[in-house]
Protein backbone atom coordinates (compact mmCIF):
# COMPACT_ATOMS: atom_id res chain seq x y z
CA UNK A 1 0.00 0.00 0.00
CA UNK A 2 1.41 3.31 -0.81
CA UNK A 3 1.33 5.51 2.68
CA UNK A 4 -0.98 2.79 4.17
CA UNK A 5 -4.31 3.57 1.19
CA UNK A 6 -4.77 1.78 -2.21
CA UNK A 7 -6.48 4.73 -3.60
CA UNK A 8 -9.15 2.53 -5.77
CA UNK A 9 -9.62 4.42 -9.11
CA UNK A 10 -13.36 5.24 -8.48
CA UNK A 11 -14.12 7.25 -11.36
CA UNK A 12 -12.20 9.22 -14.42
CA UNK A 13 -13.54 12.55 -16.34
CA UNK A 14 -12.53 14.28 -19.40
CA UNK A 15 -12.87 17.42 -20.42
CA UNK A 16 -12.24 19.47 -23.74
CA UNK A 17 -10.45 22.40 -23.13
CA UNK A 18 -9.59 24.82 -25.44
CA UNK A 19 -7.52 28.22 -25.83
CA UNK A 20 -8.24 30.59 -28.78
CA UNK A 21 -4.51 30.96 -29.55
CA UNK A 22 -5.03 31.59 -33.01
CA UNK A 23 -6.43 34.66 -33.09
CA UNK A 24 -3.65 36.44 -31.98
CA UNK A 25 -1.64 33.65 -34.27
CA UNK A 26 0.32 32.28 -31.37
CA UNK A 27 1.89 28.98 -31.79
CA UNK A 28 1.61 29.06 -35.81
CA UNK A 29 3.95 27.56 -38.12
CA UNK A 30 4.48 26.44 -41.81
CA UNK A 31 1.65 23.66 -41.47
CA UNK A 32 -0.31 24.83 -38.12
CA UNK A 33 -1.34 28.11 -39.63
CA UNK A 34 -4.38 28.36 -37.18
CA UNK A 35 -3.30 26.40 -33.84
CA UNK A 36 -5.62 26.77 -31.01
CA UNK A 37 -3.98 25.39 -27.81
CA UNK A 38 -6.41 22.31 -26.55
CA UNK A 39 -6.08 19.97 -24.04
CA UNK A 40 -8.09 16.72 -23.25
CA UNK A 41 -8.10 16.92 -19.60
CA UNK A 42 -8.62 13.87 -17.17
CA UNK A 43 -9.38 13.76 -13.47
CA UNK A 44 -8.91 10.46 -11.76
CA UNK A 45 -11.33 10.21 -8.30
CA UNK A 46 -9.99 7.91 -5.81
CA UNK A 47 -12.07 6.42 -3.05
CA UNK A 48 -9.42 7.91 -0.67
CA UNK A 49 -10.72 11.29 -1.79
CA UNK A 50 -6.82 12.19 -3.59
CA UNK A 51 -7.01 12.95 -7.51
CA UNK A 52 -5.03 12.95 -10.29
CA UNK A 53 -4.60 15.38 -12.85
CA UNK A 54 -3.38 14.83 -16.60
CA UNK A 55 -3.89 15.86 -20.32
CA UNK A 56 -2.89 15.29 -23.60
CA UNK A 57 -2.12 18.57 -25.39
CA UNK A 58 -3.84 19.03 -29.14
CA UNK A 59 -4.92 21.58 -31.67
CA UNK A 60 -8.79 22.74 -31.80
CA UNK A 61 -11.42 20.44 -33.71
CA UNK A 62 -9.18 16.94 -33.07
CA UNK A 63 -9.78 17.58 -29.64
CA UNK A 64 -13.11 15.71 -29.35
CA UNK A 65 -11.96 12.96 -31.11
CA UNK A 66 -9.31 12.35 -28.71
CA UNK A 67 -11.87 12.85 -26.06
CA UNK A 68 -13.50 9.85 -27.36
CA UNK A 69 -10.80 7.70 -27.34
CA UNK A 70 -10.17 8.76 -23.27
CA UNK A 71 -13.33 7.89 -22.72
CA UNK A 72 -13.13 4.34 -24.64
CA UNK A 73 -10.08 3.70 -22.36
CA UNK A 74 -11.85 4.77 -19.03
CA UNK A 75 -12.95 1.17 -18.40
CA UNK A 76 -9.69 0.10 -18.23
CA UNK A 77 -9.06 2.18 -15.58
CA UNK A 78 -12.06 2.41 -13.22
CA UNK A 79 -12.19 -0.14 -10.76
CA UNK A 80 -8.09 -0.66 -10.38
CA UNK A 81 -6.20 0.76 -7.59
CA UNK A 82 -2.93 2.93 -7.72
CA UNK A 83 -1.12 0.06 -5.69
CA UNK A 84 -2.06 -2.56 -8.37
CA UNK A 85 -1.05 -0.50 -11.27
CA UNK A 86 2.50 0.97 -10.07
CA UNK A 87 2.99 -2.74 -8.30
CA UNK A 88 3.08 -3.92 -12.08
CA UNK A 89 3.04 -0.67 -14.37
CA UNK A 90 4.68 -1.98 -16.91
CA UNK A 91 1.44 -4.61 -17.30
CA UNK A 92 -1.03 -1.83 -17.15
CA UNK A 93 0.89 0.13 -19.53
CA UNK A 94 0.26 -2.87 -21.81
CA UNK A 95 -3.40 -3.14 -20.76
CA UNK A 96 -4.17 0.12 -21.99
CA UNK A 97 -1.88 -0.30 -25.56
CA UNK A 98 -2.41 -3.64 -26.41
CA UNK A 99 -6.28 -4.25 -25.66
CA UNK A 100 -7.73 -6.55 -28.32
CA UNK A 101 -9.98 -4.33 -30.38
CA UNK A 102 -8.55 -0.82 -29.62
CA UNK A 103 -5.49 -1.86 -30.46
CA UNK A 104 -6.24 -1.65 -33.94
CA UNK A 105 -6.63 1.67 -34.21
CA UNK A 106 -2.73 2.40 -33.49
CA UNK A 107 -0.87 0.61 -32.10
CA UNK A 108 0.56 2.67 -30.19
CA UNK A 109 0.26 5.74 -32.37
CA UNK A 110 -2.41 8.16 -33.40
CA UNK A 111 -5.45 9.22 -31.30
CA UNK A 112 -5.36 6.30 -29.69
CA UNK A 113 -1.92 6.88 -27.89
CA UNK A 114 -2.33 10.59 -26.97
CA UNK A 115 -5.77 9.24 -25.48
CA UNK A 116 -3.15 7.06 -23.35
CA UNK A 117 -1.07 9.51 -22.79
CA UNK A 118 -3.71 11.66 -21.17
CA UNK A 119 -4.93 8.59 -18.68
CA UNK A 120 -1.14 7.76 -17.35
CA UNK A 121 -0.68 11.11 -16.92
CA UNK A 122 -2.72 11.05 -14.76
CA UNK A 123 -1.80 8.58 -12.96
CA UNK A 124 1.84 9.55 -12.84
CA UNK A 125 0.19 12.53 -10.91
CA UNK A 126 -1.96 10.38 -8.41
CA UNK A 127 1.20 8.34 -7.85
CA UNK A 128 3.58 11.46 -7.01
CA UNK A 129 1.06 12.62 -4.64
CA UNK A 130 -0.12 9.58 -2.97
CA UNK A 131 3.95 9.20 -2.23
CA UNK A 132 3.94 12.33 0.21
CA UNK A 133 3.27 16.14 0.49
CA UNK A 134 5.45 17.43 -1.43
CA UNK A 135 6.75 15.13 -3.82
CA UNK A 136 7.04 15.97 -7.53
CA UNK A 137 7.02 13.67 -10.36
CA UNK A 138 10.43 13.70 -11.30
CA UNK A 139 11.11 12.46 -7.48
CA UNK A 140 9.26 9.19 -8.35
CA UNK A 141 11.33 7.79 -10.26
CA UNK A 142 14.39 7.41 -8.95
CA UNK A 143 15.22 3.79 -7.94
CA UNK A 144 16.51 2.01 -11.09
CA UNK A 145 14.80 -1.21 -10.06
CA UNK A 146 11.17 0.54 -10.24
CA UNK A 147 12.42 2.94 -13.18
CA UNK A 148 12.40 -0.37 -15.35
CA UNK A 149 9.53 -2.14 -14.19
CA UNK A 150 7.49 1.06 -15.70
CA UNK A 151 9.01 0.48 -19.06
CA UNK A 152 7.22 -2.24 -21.92
CA UNK A 153 10.30 -3.33 -23.64
CA UNK A 154 8.65 -5.05 -26.36
CA UNK A 155 9.84 -4.29 -29.70
CA UNK A 156 13.51 -2.34 -28.44
CA UNK A 157 14.98 -4.95 -27.27
CA UNK A 158 17.66 -5.20 -30.26
CA UNK A 159 18.75 -1.86 -29.01
CA UNK A 160 18.18 -1.85 -25.49
CA UNK A 161 17.08 -4.42 -23.36
CA UNK A 162 16.33 -4.15 -19.41
CA UNK A 163 19.45 -5.43 -18.03
CA UNK A 164 21.31 -2.63 -20.10
CA UNK A 165 18.98 -0.27 -19.28
CA UNK A 166 19.07 -1.29 -15.23
CA UNK A 167 22.84 -0.86 -15.59
CA UNK A 168 22.84 2.20 -17.23
CA UNK A 169 20.38 3.34 -13.96
CA UNK A 170 22.84 1.86 -11.54
CA UNK A 171 25.77 3.55 -13.22
CA UNK A 172 24.20 7.18 -12.84
CA UNK A 173 23.62 6.63 -9.27
CA UNK A 174 26.69 8.14 -8.92
CA UNK A 175 27.05 11.98 -8.43
CA UNK A 176 22.90 11.94 -8.07
CA UNK A 177 22.39 13.97 -5.38
CA UNK A 178 24.93 17.17 -6.42
CA UNK A 179 23.02 16.72 -9.68
CA UNK A 180 19.77 17.14 -7.76
CA UNK A 181 21.49 19.99 -5.74
CA UNK A 182 22.91 21.87 -8.93
CA UNK A 183 19.47 21.75 -10.58
CA UNK A 184 17.93 23.19 -7.36
CA UNK A 185 20.13 25.94 -7.31
CA UNK A 186 20.62 26.65 -11.00
CA UNK A 187 17.69 24.91 -12.79
CA UNK A 188 17.44 23.26 -16.14
CA UNK A 189 18.48 25.58 -19.61
CA UNK A 190 15.92 26.48 -21.62
CA UNK A 191 15.85 28.06 -24.93
CA UNK A 192 12.57 30.26 -26.19
CA UNK A 193 10.42 29.80 -29.18
CA UNK A 194 7.89 32.55 -28.25
CA UNK A 195 10.07 35.21 -30.03
CA UNK A 196 9.22 34.01 -33.95
CA UNK A 197 5.94 32.13 -34.65
CA UNK A 198 5.40 31.95 -38.24
CA UNK A 199 2.13 34.74 -38.38
CA UNK A 200 3.97 37.48 -35.86
CA UNK A 201 4.96 40.75 -37.92
CA UNK A 202 8.57 41.52 -37.92
CA UNK A 203 7.98 44.60 -35.47
CA UNK A 204 6.40 41.79 -33.20
CA UNK A 205 9.86 39.57 -33.81
CA UNK A 206 11.99 42.39 -33.38
CA UNK A 207 10.01 43.84 -29.52
CA UNK A 208 9.62 39.85 -28.36
CA UNK A 209 13.45 39.11 -29.02
CA UNK A 210 14.80 42.27 -27.64
CA UNK A 211 12.41 41.59 -24.18
CA UNK A 212 13.73 38.06 -24.36
CA UNK A 213 17.39 39.24 -24.81
CA UNK A 214 16.63 41.84 -21.40
CA UNK A 215 14.76 38.64 -19.37
CA UNK A 216 18.17 36.86 -19.90
CA UNK A 217 17.07 34.37 -23.14
CA UNK A 218 20.49 33.38 -25.31
CA UNK A 219 18.67 30.44 -27.40
CA UNK A 220 15.91 31.26 -29.41
CA UNK A 221 13.62 28.74 -32.15
CA UNK A 222 12.48 30.63 -35.30
CA UNK A 223 9.90 29.02 -37.22
CA UNK A 224 10.49 28.56 -41.33
CA UNK A 225 8.97 26.70 -44.40
CA UNK A 226 6.29 29.10 -46.12
CA UNK A 227 8.55 31.58 -48.10
CA UNK A 228 12.17 31.42 -48.67
CA UNK A 229 13.06 34.56 -49.10
CA UNK A 230 10.79 35.60 -45.92
CA UNK A 231 12.66 32.99 -43.73
CA UNK A 232 16.01 34.66 -44.89
CA UNK A 233 15.07 38.04 -43.96
CA UNK A 234 13.25 37.07 -40.35
CA UNK A 235 16.29 34.64 -39.62
CA UNK A 236 19.20 37.42 -40.80
CA UNK A 237 16.70 39.86 -38.45
CA UNK A 238 17.08 37.84 -35.74
CA UNK A 239 20.18 37.17 -35.80
CA UNK A 240 21.39 40.38 -36.05
CA UNK A 241 19.47 41.08 -32.52
CA UNK A 242 20.76 37.90 -30.83
CA UNK A 243 24.26 38.43 -32.24
CA UNK A 244 26.62 35.87 -32.90
CA UNK A 245 27.04 34.25 -29.50
CA UNK A 246 23.45 33.16 -28.99
CA UNK A 247 21.85 29.95 -30.22
CA UNK A 248 19.36 29.99 -33.00
CA UNK A 249 17.14 27.22 -34.64
CA UNK A 250 14.78 26.50 -37.01
CA UNK A 251 11.91 24.34 -37.19
CA UNK A 252 9.89 23.56 -40.57
CA UNK A 253 7.12 21.51 -38.71
CA UNK A 254 7.35 18.64 -41.69
CA UNK A 255 6.62 21.29 -44.48
CA UNK A 256 9.54 19.94 -47.12
CA UNK A 257 10.35 16.89 -49.12
CA UNK A 258 13.99 15.58 -48.91
CA UNK A 259 15.69 17.68 -51.49
CA UNK A 260 13.68 20.75 -50.74
CA UNK A 261 14.72 20.57 -47.42
CA UNK A 262 18.07 20.29 -47.78
CA UNK A 263 18.23 22.96 -50.24
CA UNK A 264 15.91 25.25 -48.38
CA UNK A 265 18.17 25.11 -45.43
CA UNK A 266 21.48 25.29 -47.31
CA UNK A 267 20.16 28.79 -47.84
CA UNK A 268 19.88 29.53 -44.60
CA UNK A 269 23.13 28.04 -43.63
CA UNK A 270 24.50 31.83 -43.17
CA UNK A 271 22.51 32.03 -40.05
CA UNK A 272 23.80 29.63 -38.32
CA UNK A 273 21.34 27.18 -36.97
CA UNK A 274 22.35 24.77 -34.81
CA UNK A 275 19.69 22.49 -36.09
CA UNK A 276 16.88 22.57 -38.60
CA UNK A 277 13.83 20.70 -36.43
CA UNK A 278 11.21 19.01 -38.39
CA UNK A 279 12.41 19.00 -42.10
CA UNK A 280 9.48 16.38 -43.52
CA UNK A 281 7.39 13.80 -42.85
CA UNK A 282 7.83 12.76 -39.13
CA UNK A 283 7.29 9.31 -40.41
CA UNK A 284 10.51 9.30 -43.01
CA UNK A 285 12.72 8.18 -41.06
CA UNK A 286 15.43 7.75 -44.27
CA UNK A 287 14.57 10.87 -44.86
CA UNK A 288 15.71 12.50 -41.90
CA UNK A 289 18.99 10.08 -42.56
CA UNK A 290 19.78 11.81 -45.61
CA UNK A 291 18.74 15.27 -44.52
CA UNK A 292 21.45 14.95 -41.33
CA UNK A 293 23.92 13.37 -44.04
CA UNK A 294 23.86 16.33 -46.27
CA UNK A 295 23.59 19.15 -43.81
CA UNK A 296 25.98 17.91 -41.08
CA UNK A 297 29.14 19.56 -43.44
CA UNK A 298 27.23 23.34 -42.83
CA UNK A 299 27.29 22.38 -38.97
CA UNK A 300 23.55 21.81 -39.11
CA UNK A 301 22.03 18.58 -37.18
CA UNK A 302 18.48 17.39 -37.68
CA UNK A 303 15.93 17.46 -34.21
CA UNK A 304 13.06 15.68 -34.60
CA UNK A 305 10.22 13.87 -31.99
CA UNK A 306 7.39 16.23 -31.42
CA UNK A 307 5.17 14.27 -33.78
CA UNK A 308 7.11 10.82 -33.53
CA UNK A 309 4.48 8.68 -32.53
CA UNK A 310 6.07 5.99 -30.00
CA UNK A 311 9.78 4.02 -28.97
CA UNK A 312 10.23 1.76 -32.14
CA UNK A 313 10.15 5.01 -34.15
CA UNK A 314 12.76 6.81 -31.91
CA UNK A 315 14.74 3.20 -31.95
CA UNK A 316 15.11 3.37 -36.05
CA UNK A 317 16.02 7.54 -36.31
CA UNK A 318 18.79 6.56 -33.83
CA UNK A 319 19.45 3.53 -35.59
CA UNK A 320 19.64 5.30 -38.61
CA UNK A 321 21.53 8.56 -37.54
CA UNK A 322 18.71 10.22 -38.67
CA UNK A 323 18.55 12.65 -35.81
CA UNK A 324 21.08 14.51 -33.77
CA UNK A 325 18.55 16.17 -31.38
CA UNK A 326 15.83 13.96 -29.48
CA UNK A 327 12.58 15.52 -29.12
CA UNK A 328 10.27 13.89 -26.49
CA UNK A 329 7.21 14.96 -26.16
CA UNK A 330 5.37 14.05 -22.59
CA UNK A 331 1.79 13.46 -24.35
CA UNK A 332 2.88 11.91 -28.57
CA UNK A 333 4.29 9.00 -26.21
CA UNK A 334 2.85 6.90 -24.07
CA UNK A 335 3.21 9.13 -20.86
CA UNK A 336 6.53 9.00 -18.83
CA UNK A 337 6.31 5.02 -19.12
CA UNK A 338 7.36 5.32 -23.12
CA UNK A 339 9.10 8.23 -22.74
CA UNK A 340 11.82 6.70 -19.89
CA UNK A 341 12.36 4.43 -22.94
CA UNK A 342 13.46 6.72 -25.52
CA UNK A 343 15.95 8.80 -22.55
CA UNK A 344 17.77 5.56 -22.03
CA UNK A 345 17.84 4.76 -25.46
CA UNK A 346 19.07 8.23 -26.34
CA UNK A 347 21.93 7.48 -23.98
CA UNK A 348 23.10 4.54 -24.96
CA UNK A 349 23.25 6.15 -28.85
CA UNK A 350 24.92 9.38 -27.07
CA UNK A 351 22.53 11.14 -28.73
CA UNK A 352 20.95 14.72 -26.62
CA UNK A 353 17.40 15.24 -25.30
CA UNK A 354 15.88 18.52 -25.73
CA UNK A 355 12.38 17.76 -25.48
CA UNK A 356 9.66 19.74 -27.26
CA UNK A 357 7.36 21.97 -25.15
CA UNK A 358 5.16 24.52 -25.21
CA UNK A 359 1.42 23.88 -26.18
CA UNK A 360 -0.53 23.86 -23.16
CA UNK A 361 0.93 21.91 -20.27
CA UNK A 362 3.69 20.52 -21.93
CA UNK A 363 6.15 22.63 -20.51
CA UNK A 364 4.74 21.78 -17.09
CA UNK A 365 4.54 18.16 -17.70
CA UNK A 366 7.96 17.60 -19.43
CA UNK A 367 10.37 19.54 -17.23
CA UNK A 368 9.92 16.91 -14.79
CA UNK A 369 11.09 14.13 -17.48
CA UNK A 370 14.05 16.02 -18.91
CA UNK A 371 15.32 16.82 -15.06
CA UNK A 372 15.17 13.35 -14.12
CA UNK A 373 16.91 12.75 -17.83
CA UNK A 374 20.03 14.80 -16.09
CA UNK A 375 19.57 13.28 -12.66
CA UNK A 376 19.12 9.57 -13.31
CA UNK A 377 20.85 9.19 -16.94
CA UNK A 378 22.81 11.61 -18.93
CA UNK A 379 24.44 13.48 -16.41
CA UNK A 380 25.05 15.45 -18.94
CA UNK A 381 24.61 19.22 -20.03
CA UNK A 382 26.38 20.17 -22.94
CA UNK A 383 24.50 20.41 -26.17
CA UNK A 384 20.81 20.33 -23.93
CA UNK A 385 17.97 22.06 -23.63
CA UNK A 386 14.48 22.02 -23.19
CA UNK A 387 11.96 23.90 -25.18
CA UNK A 388 10.45 26.83 -23.00
CA UNK A 389 7.24 28.44 -24.69
CA UNK A 390 5.43 31.74 -22.94
CA UNK A 391 1.96 31.15 -23.07
CA UNK A 392 -1.15 29.74 -20.99
CA UNK A 393 0.68 28.82 -17.47
CA UNK A 394 -1.23 31.17 -15.62
CA UNK A 395 -4.27 28.33 -16.09
CA UNK A 396 -2.22 25.78 -13.79
CA UNK A 397 -2.26 25.77 -10.30
CA UNK A 398 1.63 24.83 -10.34
CA UNK A 399 2.80 26.67 -12.99
CA UNK A 400 6.59 26.42 -14.34
CA UNK A 401 9.13 28.76 -12.96
CA UNK A 402 11.68 29.81 -14.87
CA UNK A 403 14.74 32.14 -13.50
CA UNK A 404 17.46 33.35 -16.03
CA UNK A 405 16.36 31.34 -18.90
CA UNK A 406 16.41 27.96 -16.91
CA UNK A 407 13.85 25.82 -15.59
CA UNK A 408 13.65 25.60 -12.00
CA UNK A 409 12.76 22.51 -10.38
CA UNK A 410 9.00 22.14 -9.75
CA UNK A 411 8.30 21.82 -5.93
CA UNK A 412 4.51 21.07 -5.25
CA UNK A 413 3.29 17.60 -4.96
CA UNK A 414 2.65 15.76 -8.37
CA UNK A 415 2.83 16.14 -12.06
CA UNK A 416 2.21 20.08 -12.25
CA UNK A 417 -0.76 19.52 -14.92
CA UNK A 418 -3.71 20.27 -12.43
CA UNK A 419 -5.42 23.22 -14.47
CA UNK A 420 -7.45 25.83 -11.98
CA UNK A 421 -11.31 24.95 -12.41
CA UNK A 422 -12.38 28.39 -12.91
CA UNK A 423 -10.17 28.24 -16.12
CA UNK A 424 -11.28 24.96 -17.84
CA UNK A 425 -15.05 26.19 -16.85
CA UNK A 426 -14.38 29.17 -19.20
CA UNK A 427 -12.31 27.11 -22.12
CA UNK A 428 -14.73 24.54 -22.07
CA UNK A 429 -15.69 23.86 -25.40
CA UNK A 430 -18.32 24.46 -26.28
CA UNK A 431 -19.88 25.31 -22.99
CA UNK A 432 -17.37 28.00 -21.47
CA UNK A 433 -17.43 31.67 -21.47
CA UNK A 434 -14.80 31.98 -24.05
CA UNK A 435 -16.52 30.10 -26.45
CA UNK A 436 -19.80 31.05 -26.53
CA UNK A 437 -18.53 34.44 -26.80
CA UNK A 438 -16.49 32.97 -29.92
CA UNK A 439 -19.37 31.48 -31.20
CA UNK A 440 -21.43 34.90 -31.28
CA UNK A 441 -18.59 36.69 -33.03
C1 LIG B 1 1.52 24.11 -33.55
C2 LIG B 1 2.60 24.26 -32.54
O1 LIG B 1 2.62 25.58 -32.04
C3 LIG B 1 3.98 23.92 -33.11
O2 LIG B 1 4.38 24.93 -34.03
C4 LIG B 1 4.97 23.79 -31.98
C5 LIG B 1 6.33 23.43 -32.39
O3 LIG B 1 6.62 22.96 -33.47
C6 LIG B 1 7.42 23.61 -31.42
O4 LIG B 1 7.18 24.17 -30.35
O5 LIG B 1 8.51 23.17 -31.72
MG1 LIG C 1 8.59 22.04 -33.44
Amino acid sequence: NIRGMSHKIVNLRVRDVRFPTSLEQHGSDAMHTDPDYSAAYVVLDTDSGLKGFGLTFTLGKGTEIVLCAVKALAGLVIGKSLQEIVSNFRGFYRLLTSDGQMRWLGPEKGVIHLATAAVLNAVWDLWARAEGKYHAMYLSIQDPKQIVSCIDFRYITDVLTEEEALDILVKAQEGKKQREDQMLKEGYPAYTTSCAWLGYSDQQLKQLCSDGLKSGWTRFKVKVGADLEDDIRRCCLIRKMIGPSSTLMIDANQRWDVAEAISWVSRLAEVKPLWIEEPTSPDDILGHAAISKALAPLGIGVATGEQCHNRVMFKQFLQASALQFVQIDSCRLGSVNENLAVLLMAYKFQVPVCPHAGGVGLCELVQHLILFDYICVSADLRNRMCEYVDHLHEHFTSPVVIQDAHYMPPKDPGYSCEMLEESVNRHEYPEGDIWKQEIKK
